[in-house]
């Protein structure tokens, strides 16, 4: 790959659309699709899932949980996933949160960020919370393999505030010491960096934090979570224009018809760019 997974965003965004859909495979999902919540069931979910949206939707993200449930049946499904998503031209975000000592952190890269690898990713969402430095493998695999990185700032889930908008001793969030380690990642590149922040939709006004990092903010929280594309100028000021909002139920309730999935995923993706272009 000989551009970076910055510049291979902002080119897919450019052409098809910032949404990212998340493939989710939960059991009520696939009760609600008709499927058996079993490999078998899994496989047709996620194989309908690509078929429908691999060629027009820009980025997507698999959540990783949803896969790992089933064992390594289920990360077949998952690496096949991967392939197929990206022949097709989708970016991948690997949506497994991985976060631990670097030496382990190093082999968690290893696995995601190292081309030739079976579940190798566009880019990674990663936890910062053994400390930002601890992700060093990590940023240094992605940089080498043209590999992004998403490390969770601030959360779209309530719970989060707790750890992320805790108050260091020199005044500063724990979220905004995040987003300060990844603008620092990205100075420079042109015309984005390839760190990214998870950022919830759902968080109301962020101007209290410095969300322009020369990077792309990782969005989770439309749909099911309650927060709508309409949201997003308030949410996110002037760095709206790096925002790649992700939804996956909102979506995925739609199927199993894929007419109705493509349907859904062109109406968040109209939302969006209406709301992202006023
Ligand atoms: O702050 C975060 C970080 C990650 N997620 C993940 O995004 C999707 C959201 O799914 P919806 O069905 O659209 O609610 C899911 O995989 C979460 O694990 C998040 O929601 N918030």
């Amino acid at each position: 790959m000989n551009d970076s997974f910055g510049a291979r965003l902002r080119s897919a965004m450019d052409e098809r659309g910032p949404l990212c859909v998340g493939i989710d495979p939960h059991a009520s999902l696939l009760a609600s699709w008709g499927l058996k919540d079993d490999i078998d069931g899994l496989e047709t979910f996620t194989r309908t899932v690509v078929e429908a949206l691999a060629d027009t939707v820009a980025v997507f993200k698999p959540q990783s949980a949803f896969f790992e449930r089933f064992g390594s049946r289920g990360i077949a499904v998952l690496e096949q996933a991967v392939a197929d998503l990206r022949a097709a031209g989708g970016l991948v975000v690997m949506d497994a949160k991985r976060g631990d000592i670097g030496s382990t952190m190093a082999a968690y890269a290893e696995t995601f960020l190292r081309p030739g690898s079976p579940l190798f990713s566009d880019a990674l969402t990663v936890s910062p919370y053994l400390g930002y430095g601890s992700l060093k493998p990590a940023v240094d695999l992605a940089r080498e393999s043209g590999a992004g990185l998403f490390v969770l700032a601030l959360t779209s889930n309530p719970e989060g505030a707790e750890v992320q908008r805790a108050v260091r001793e020199d005044g500063r969030t724990i979220g905004a010491t995040m987003l300060g380690h990844l603008a620092e990642e990205n100075a420079g590149e042109s015309p984005m960096g390839s760190f990214g922040a998870v950022v919830g939709a759902t968080l109301g006004d962020l101007s209290s934090f410095e969300l322009d990092i020369n990077g792309p903010l990782l969005a989770p929280g439309i749909g099911a979570q309650g927060a709508t594309a309409a949201d997003l100028p308030a949410v996110f000021g002037p760095a709206v224009r790096n925002v790649v909002p992700n939804v996956s139920r909102g979506v995925l309730k739609e199927g199993p018809d894929a007419a109705a999935l493509r349907g859904a995923a062109e109406r968040f993706a109209d939302e969006i760019r209406a709301a992202v272009a006023v």
